[in-house]
Formats: C-alpha cells, sequence, structure tokens
C-alpha cells in the first residue's frame, strides 16, 4: 500500500501569495477512506473574496492589460505549458493528496493528474491559436463599411467547483480561462481543496502573474456565495449540484451576469440484444456508474436491457462485479474506494433503504463492505424490480448505484432514456451501428457514447441539457466561455454618409 502523503498547511491564494483568512478560521481536512483529520483548508469568507476580486481586478487592467489580458496568447501559453510540465513533475504525489483527500482509487487520481496535465497543454496551444483569430474579417454586401471581430477576454471570472473530481474539474474551467486572458477567483469544494492548493503553489514556482488565479477554499455559502454577487466578477462558471446552480444563476441574474452551468445527471445506458460479447457490454455498464464510486455527474446510472438478454447480463454483471476490490484507496488494484463524507455515505444508503421501502430489489451490494469497519465505504450496488416513479429510477444517487430496466422494443428504449429532467449524458451499446446513430439523435442530453461509457476528451464539448445546466466545456467551446466576441466596423469612403441635409453656409 503506498504511504499517505505529508499534507502542507496552506492559507489562501491571493494576488500571487499566501494569506491566512481575513476570520482565522479553517476547515478540518478528513480522510474518508479512514475517518481521520489530516489537516485543514482556509475557510474564507466575504473578506476575502473581496481581496481575491480585487487582486484579479488589478492584475485584469493593469498596465492597460498588457501583462496578461492583452498579452499574445503565445505568451499565456508559455505560463500553461510551465503549469503543465510542474504537474507531470508532482503527479505521484498530486495523486496521492487527491486520494486521501476524496476516498478515489490512486490508480484514478493518477490518471485525473495526466488529465489535468493535457487540459493545461491543449489550452496552451489553444491560446496560441487565438492569436491567429483575431481581426478575422466578416464578408458585407456593401463597400462602405469594413467589419472585423475580435475576441476579448470576458474580465475577472468566478470558477466555482465541486469535490468528486477536485483538481481536474478546477482545471476544466482554469486552463480555458486563462488561455482566453480572463483573470480568475477559484472556489473548490470545501470537502476536497487540497490539490487545487497546490495549484497555488505551482503557480507561484512557474512566476504566473500575480493575481491572474486566486484560490479561495471556504464553504458554499460563506466563500462561493460572495464570489457569484460580486459586481466586480464578471462571469461565473459553476460545476455542482442543481440546486445549487439554480442558486448562483439567481445571484449572477441581479447583474446581469452571465453563467454556464455543468450540474446533475441521471444518465441511460441502453444495450440491445444483438450484442456478440455480453462481457466487453458488462465492463462498459460497470465503468459507466462504479468508476469514482460513481460520483460521476455522467454516471450511466439507468441502465436498460433488451428483455431478451437481461437475465443473462444481470448474472454476468454480478459476476464481474464480485470481482471489483474494495479497498482503502492507496492500496494497490482497488478499484472502488470510499465515497467522499459522511453525509454522502449516509445520503446513499438512504436512496438504497428508499429503494428498498418503495418494492425494488437488490440484487447485489447495498451495504457497507464486511472487512472495513471504518471509512465511507459502500458497496457497489445493483437494483431491479424498479418503477420510473421510484426515487431511485429519478433521482441521481451520485453514489455506486445501478438501477436497472428491461425494455421491449427500441422506441421504449428511448421514452424510458428520455424519462428525466437531466439531459448530461447517455450511451448505447449495440452491434447495430445504424441503430445507435438513430438512437444517439434522439436521446435528449448534450454527450452520447456509442459502444462505451464515460471517456472524456479534452478535444470534444462537454456539457448537458435540461436541468443539466447550459454552456459547454472543453475542446474550443470551454474556450469560447471566457472569450467576449467584438465587432468592430470602419466607415470606409471620403464622402459624406448622406442622411441627413448638409446645412447650408449662409
Ligand atoms: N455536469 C458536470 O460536468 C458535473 C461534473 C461534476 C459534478 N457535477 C455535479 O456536482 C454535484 C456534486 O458536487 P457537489 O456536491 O460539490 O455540488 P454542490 O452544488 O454542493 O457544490 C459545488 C460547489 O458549489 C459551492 N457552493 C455551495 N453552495 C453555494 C452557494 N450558495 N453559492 C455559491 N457556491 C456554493 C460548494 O462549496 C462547491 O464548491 C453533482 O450533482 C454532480 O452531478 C456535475
Ligand atoms: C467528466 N468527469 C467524469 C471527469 C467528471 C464528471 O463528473
Amino acid at each position: 500500500m503506498a504511504a499517505p502523503p505529508a499534507i502542507p498547511r496552506r492559507g489562501l491564494f491571493i494576488g500571487g501569495g499566501w494569506r491566512e483568512p481575513t476570520l482565522g478560521r479553517r476547515i478540518p481536512v478528513i480522510n474518508p477512506a479512514t475517518e481521520d483529520t489530516i489537516g485543514d483548508i482556509p475557510a474564507a469568507t466575504a473578506e476575502d473574496v473581496e481581496l481575491a476580486v480585487a487582486a484579479a481586478r488589478s492584475a485584469f487592467l493593469l498596465d492597460g492589460g498588457s501583462r496578461w489580458a492583452r498579452a499574445s496568447g503565445a505568451t499565456r501559453a508559455k505560463y500553461l505549458n510551465a503549469i503543465a510540465a510542474k504537474i507531470k513533475e508532482k503527479i505521484s504525489y498530486l495523486a496521492l493528496l487527491e486520494t486521501v483527500d476524496s476516498g478515489k482509487p490512486k490508480d484514478e487520481a493518477v490518471a485525473d493528474m495526466d488529465d489535468v496535465a493535457a487540459c493545461f497543454e491543449y489550452y496552451a496551444a489553444l491560446a496560441e491559436a487565438l492569436d491567429g483569430k483575431q481581426h478575422a474579417p466578416i464578408s458585407l454586401p456593401m463597400e462602405e463599411f469594413k467589419t472585423y471581430v475580435l475576441k476579448e477576454p470576458i474580465g475577472v471570472v468566478g470558477l466555482i467547483t465541486p469535490w468528486n473530481y477536485p483538481l481536474l474539474m478546477a482545471t476544466w474551467k482554469v486552463a480555458p480561462a486563462l488561455a482566453a486572458g480572463c483573470t480568475a477567483v477559484l472556489k473548490p469544494s470545501e470537502l476536497a481543496s487540497l490539490t487545487c492548493l497546490e495549484l497555488g503553489a505551482i503557480c507561484e514556482e512557474i512566476g504566473l502573474p500575480s493575481g491572474v488565479l486566486n484560490i479561495i477554499t471556504g464553504l458554499g455559502p460563506d466563500a462561493g456565495a460572495p464570489i457569484a454577487s460580486h459586481p466586480h466578477v464578471d462571469k461565473i462558471a459553476f460545476t455542482g449540484s442543481t440546486a445549487t446552480g439554480k442558486t448562483i444563476m439567481t445571484a449572477a441574474a441581479q447583474m446581469v451576469k452571465p453563467v454556464s452551468l455543468e450540474l446533475g445527471g441521471k444518465s441511460p445506458l441502453v444495450i440491445f440484444d444483438d450484442v456478440a460479447d455480453i462481457d466487453k457490454a458488462v465492463e462498459w455498464a460497470m465503468f459507466g456508474c462504479f468508476f469514482n464510486g460513481g460520483q460521476v455527474c455522467s454516471a450511466t446510472s439507468r441502465l436498460l436491457l433488451h428483455e431478451k438478454i437481461a437475465e443473462r447480463f444481470l448474472d454476468r454483471l454480478v459476476e464481474w462485479a464480485k470481482n471489483i476490490k474494495i479497498s482503502d484507496p492507496l492500496e494497490e488494484g482497488c478499484r472502488l474506494g470510499s465515497v467522499i463524507s459522511k453525509g454522502q455515505y449516509e445520503k446513499i444508503k438512504k436512496f438504497i433503504s428508499t429503494a428498498r421501502s418503495e418494492g425494488a430489489t437488490i440484487l447485489h451490494g447495498g451495504d457497507r463492505p464486511k472487512n472495513l469497519g471504518k471509512g465511507f465505504f459502500i458497496e457497489h450496488t445493483i437494483i431491479t424490480g424498479v418503477s420510473t416513479s421510484m426515487q431511485i429510477w429519478r433521482e441521481e444517487v451520485f453514489g455506486p448505484v445501478i438501477c436497472v430496466k428491461v425494455f421491449k422494443t427500441e422506441s421504449e428504449a428511448v421514452e424510458l432514456a428520455n424519462d428525466t429532467h437531466y439531459g448530461l449524458a447517455g450511451g448505447v451499446i449495440s452491434d447495430d451501428l445504424e441503430r445507435c446513430e438513430r438512437i444517439a439523435k434522439v436521446i435528449h442530453s448534450g454527450i452520447v457514447w456509442i459502444n462505451c461509457s464515460q471517456p472524456t476528451l479534452v478535444q470534444a464539448p462537454w456539457g448537458g441539457n435540461k436541468r443539466s445546466g447550459f454552456g459547454r466545456e472543453l475542446g474550443e467551446w470551454g474556450l469560447e466561455n471566457y472569450l467576449s466576441v467584438k465587432q468592430v466596423t470602419r466607415y470606409c469612403k471620403d464622402e459624406l454618409y448622406g442622411w441627413y441635409q448638409r446645412p447650408s453656409k449662409l
């Protein structure tokens, strides 16, 4: 088993340096796999947000913006690439910190850190490419005007992120925001902030100009809400629950502040009877909902099985599920760690007991693993006998819990897949690719996977419809989130425009 890392004691990262929170409060950091308190993080309040926003604002405006906002994309790219290089250098340490902070298996944390570095590199390349896209001419049907377009950073952005992929979800916002030339105040989740604070240390090491990125840790209502409602924050990018998303949108609306929202989901995975390799489909079904303990916004937590394969599929799914190693996430080969917190553990247990009391069957799991007396561990769980009115079918669990329904026809499968207020992701598994393409078109979601579940590619757009939010992260869409488009139009004739009469010279 890997040794737990030393937990640094950090302050708030504001204006390029470290500060204790104004009110001196701190929040304990609990390793969810052991329930031990392993450190603490600063608990920022509105006073600290004020300082962080002021630092971001002055970094944005410094020297007319020439140091950052109006510097070339190539200049900003150098910093982003330097951050990526440092992440790679510290990958093992960062992965261990993420593991003890979140409870996710060490191997998953390593993969997350790889993705973090790749995301910084990707947006470094887009920052450079942005230089060549400025002054793009607009073709007009007249000669007296000439128009071009400038893409400008929106300004100071507030980035509020969740705990399930702490540094990765922050990076999905920080990297494109900085690439665009914005300056930022990042507020990670109070449940897992350690690696985001280390990002502050990395920014310090590589000499990122002061105030370009500020990192404020603390509780949502104390440290997040003042960012959302701050008059000098020009945009909010939020990832988290639909409930918090609504609160943030309401606050931002008071100032007509743009928001992008990446919220929850209850995504379907539809599996047809024509699959020749049932194990391949079973593995994707497990990956779709047990990876990261199911604490994934896009988890395909509603499994729809064609009636002709349902029984065989479920037998095989249970056999595969029995093979998953649940252990301290620092142990070699761990594939299911603990969930993030006691609160989340209780919430998942309640979902399972409600499903049971509503008449569903717990086919596998449903309890604390017998060999793990301490820590917020919960077995990966498969629930059958589910009706569409049950809570387990309708609400996001955010835990390793799959609920299963059986269908007879393709149209019934589509109707069930779309029977949700959410619209983040969906998947279809079939050997008939035409059928897959057909279903991809009619699933109401921002992402559809064919013959897989969950691959996340930095180059491709990510985001949802309906109550899963709006706006897209990643790819070039992720950069556009932080840019505003300015039209510049010039009148270019020597003559008067000629609409009004020139006064006579008397
Ligand atoms: N769509 C996506 O890409 C995506 C990705 C990851 C997670 N999620 C969603 O995130 C949720 C789980 O994350 P969570 O429990 O951290 O969500 P959450 O909404 O509880 O918290 C998210 C962030 O918002 C902050 N916050 C809480 N109250 C606030 C307030 N009043 N004002 C401002 N900020 C506030 C929190 O401190 C945290 O930093 C799930 O619903 C999941 O589906 C979505
Ligand atoms: C996209 N992913 C899986 C990294 C994070 C969503 O919760």
